[in-house]
């Protein structure tokens, strides 16, 4: 497996700047998720990666080779890279077996043992290798997908938002199984999704995908608790955005006095917190009313209303829950991440209602 080196990286289509100036560094056997909203140019960066897309400018490297840009252009089928599409993409003449072979060289194609191998190591049983692709649920086949990227023992897999078919159950499993396979054979891998939970959950770093650039690339725990701005922060997770005034490492806000999760300069400032660290109270903290619970069985997103018309949201475990329209107190745990008063692009969690 290689590391996959990509810079200055652009791509226009037509007049259209899709890229416009693309660094990433993805180490020998991790994984990198490219995160971002719908149209942001996820698609075209793995593209291009894959070889099949030219970048307009800028080169990547493959295990220290150029593979694009610098006047290179080494063809997709030469660049050793496994790839995963959307839906499968498996032959649908041919059983999983067959599949699975087809990754494999030509001497290996008919050996069940190595075949039974691929298959375990995405969590299939052997018992499957006849059945057709349309016999298996959508999380198998995608499965079956993987089995074939690996077989060839590529340098790169790459993933195009893979689990995008599956529903919510079929998801989490096949989302897991993939990311146990993917480290089991110490493969450099790259998975485009625009679900954050996906990314932070399967990848070893974390890359947002921002206006044609990288706004962030990072390791999933850095990523949500110490985002670069409040954009990326409300990206990557529920945020809650307040204004304060910080003194000597600390921050008055309407949440009361808060510990600073990294130095900032005494005066006005606006601060992030996640919703998880809002901590409902009989009898103590900020008063607050509730205005809404969505109860998720595991857990509860709780709206409140603070006093100057402000709502936020606390993340509760599923237990004990308040009625609408009761008064809580709220006590903060943790601290919060400190941005500029003036940080552009200000997700506040809600607007304050009018009077
Ligand atoms: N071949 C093409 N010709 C013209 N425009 C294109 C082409 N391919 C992509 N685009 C445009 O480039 C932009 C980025 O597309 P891309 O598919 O890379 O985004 P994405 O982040 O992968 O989106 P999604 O999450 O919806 O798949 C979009 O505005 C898209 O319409």
């Amino acid at each position: 497996m290689s590391a996959l080196t990509v810079t200055g990286l652009a791509k226009s289509y037509g007049r259209t700047p899709v890229l416009t100036g693309v660094d990433l560094h993805v180490p020998a056997g991790t994984t990198t998720a490219l995160l971002g909203p719908s149209g942001c140019g996820k698609t075209t960066l793995l593209r291009i990666v894959a070889g099949f897309d030219d970048p307009d400018a800028g080169s990547v490297e493959l295990g220290g080779r150029v593979v694009a840009g610098a006047g290179r252009g080494v063809p997709a089928r030469s660049r050793g890279i496994g790839y995963v599409p959307q839906e499968g993409g498996l032959f649908p003449h041919l059983s999983v077996a067959g599949n699975v072979a087809f990754g494999l060289p030509r001497r290996l194609r008919r050996d069940r043992t190595r075949i039974a191998g691929l298959l375990a190591l995405v969590g299939l049983d052997a018992a499957l290798a006849d059945r057709a692709p349309h016999q298996l649920s959508g999380g198998q086949q995608q499965r079956v997908a993987l089995a074939r990227a690996l077989a060839p023992e590529p340098s790169l897999v790459l993933l195009d938002e893979p689990f995008s078919s599956l529903d919510a159950a079929l998801r989490e499993d096949t989302r897991r199984a993939v990311a146990e396979a993917l480290r089991a054979t110490g493969a450099t891998a790259v998975l485009v999704t625009h679900d954050q939970a996906e990314a932070l959950s399967t990848a070893d770093q974390v890359a947002v995908v921002r206006g044609g650039t990288l706004a962030q690339l990072a390791d999933p725990r850095t990523l949500y608790r110490e985002p670069r701005d409040l954009d990326v922060a409300s990206f990557v997770g529920e945020a809650v955005v307040l204004d304060g005034a910080a003194t000597g490492g600390r921050v008055a806000s309407e949440l009361g006095e808060l510990a600073l999760g990294r130095p900032c300069p005494d005066g006005p400032v606006r601060v992030l917190l996640r919703p998880e660290q809002l901590r409902l109270s009989a009898g103590a903290g900020v008063p607050a009313r509730v205005r809404g619970v969505d109860f998720y069985g595991h857990d509860a997103r709780i709206e409140l209303e603070l006093a100057s018309g402000l709502r936020v949201s606390a993340r509760t475990e599923g237990g004990d829950l308040p009625a609408e329209g009761a008064e809580v107190g709220v006590v903060v745990a943790g601290p919060a991440v400190p941005f500029p008063a003036t940080a552009p692009g200000v997700p506040r969690t809600s607007e304050p209602t009018p009077a």
